[in-house]
This record gives C-alpha cells, structure tokens and sequence, in this order.
C-alpha cells in the first residue's frame, strides 16, 4: 500500500438544482461511505451552502472554481474567500472545460492555484492531453508541462490533489485502461520526483478522471498510483458510492 489516503470527489458540474441536490445528498448521507477515502463534492457555487447544510460531515464540499484575487472589479468571477465564507474546502482549477470553454492557460491555472492554496482551500488540480496529442505520442510532454507551470508557483503541496483527466476520456464513455492510467500517473510520480521532490513524489495524491463508473473503478483502484478519482457524471447518480468505495 502507498500510504495515500483514497480520494474521490464528484465534480456535478454545471448540473443540479435544489430538488435534485437533496435527492444525491439524502442518498449519500443515507449511504455506508468507507472511512478511508476523502470525500468531496463540488456543486454549482450557488448552491455551495444549500449543499453543504445538507451533507454529513464526512463528506466535504469544492468550489469548481475560483480567480487569484481575494475581491475586486472581476465581473462573474468569485474569490477563494468567498468559497471558504459559504463552507468550501476545497476548489478544483484547471478543469479541462475551464481550459478549453473558457480558454484558461497554465499560467492563470498555475496563479490561481498558488492563490488559493494561499487563501487556505485544498486544490484539485487538473490536468490531461486531448485525444490529438496522445495520438501523436505527446501525452507525457503535455502533462509534465502543465504540472510544471503549476510546481513553479507552488511551495507546499500538502493541500494539493492532482487530477490527471485525459480530455478525450471526459464524458465520453471513453474510460482509460487501468494500465494507460497508472503508466501516465506512475510517469507523473517521476516527474515530481525529479523537478519538486521525492517526499512530494511519494505523498502526492494523484487521482484519475474520465468516465470513472461504479462498473470500472474497482479495477483502475487496484493500480499502485492512482490514489482516487474525479467523477462527473456518475457522481451525480447512486452508483457514485460504490465508486467511493472502490478501494474497498
Ligand atoms: O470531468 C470529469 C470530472 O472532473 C469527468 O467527467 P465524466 O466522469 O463525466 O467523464
């Protein structure tokens, strides 16, 4: 065993209302949720403090989100504090629709993560090739530039989860094998070990996304360096407990 604490988290994206919301929080609270996984949700940010008043404790809430100031003339925009003030632990950034809907590059990702980490939430960091590169065998020089721009303006990574999420397996069905999920996670874990650290190598938490199911977790659990995972659409469904407790 790694001695990583198992991670998942359920990105619902821009999905929910407060009907539905109860509905997947009365089914979690109502749920046995292994104790040794971190659990977190990320609702829409309106609905962060609804979610949260409803949520067992064991289960924290994420900002999908956030911009690397505290306040100001950002229009649209909300602040590491403001998730912190509704109850947010955490934040993800650098989501791959935030980089290619909304055209965020590595620099802002880098910046809004080392502001967050900062302001005192845990990020979720977010990184994965499209289909292209990995086709044209650029998968690792993608992902190691990403998660340089990030470990340039980050010091302390105790706070820092790292998603890796291909952006061809998102929403696709396209799930990656186990072994193409541990090979790029193992080839991260080298990276860190040579560009930051070996302890950050050794206690970063690197968790996978792209159509993660209650039908594959199990399976892509079982890999030494996947440490969890980030879900989307079947966190918003039942079987988002048995992807919790996936490591069993
Ligand atoms: O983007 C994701 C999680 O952040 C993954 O989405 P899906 O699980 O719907 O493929």
């Amino acid at each position: 065993m790694s001695g990583r604490k198992f991670f998942v988290g359920g990105n619902w994206k821009m999905n929910g209302n407060k009907d539905e919301i109860k509905k997947i929080v009365d089914g979690l609270n109502g749920a046995a949720l292994n104790d040794n996984t971190d659990i977190v949700v990320s609702p829409p940010a309106c609905y962060l403090e609804y979610t949260k008043g409803l949520l067992s404790p064991k289960i924290s809430t994420a900002g999908q989100n956030c911009y690397k100031v505290a306040k100001g003339a950002f229009t649209g925009d909300l602040s590491p504090q403001m998730l912190i003030d509704v109850g947010a632990d955490w934040v993800i950034i650098g989501h791959s629709e935030r980089r290619n809907v909304f055209g965020e590059g590595d620099e802002l990702i880098a910046e809004k993560t080392a502001f967050a980490l900062e302001s005192g939430l845990g990020v979720i960091a977010c990184i994965g090739e499209k289909l292209e590169e990995r086709e044209s065998g650029k998968t690792e020089e993608v992902v190691f530039q990403q998660t340089k721009a990030i470990a340039a303006k980050v010091s302390n990574w105790d706070k820092v989860v790292l998603a890796y999420e291909p952006v061809w397996a998102i929403g696709t069905g396209k799930t990656a094998t186990p072994q193409q999920a541990q090979d790029v996670h193992a080839q991260l874990r080298k990276w860190l070990k040579e560009n930051v650290s070996e302890s950050v190598a050794n206690s970063l938490r690197i968790i996978y996304g792209g159509s993660v199911t209650g039908g594959n977790c199990k399976e892509l659990a079982q890999s030494g360096d996947i440490d969890g995972f980030l879900v989307g659409g079947a966190s918003l469904k039942p079987e988002f407990v048995e992807i919790i407790n996936a490591r069993g």
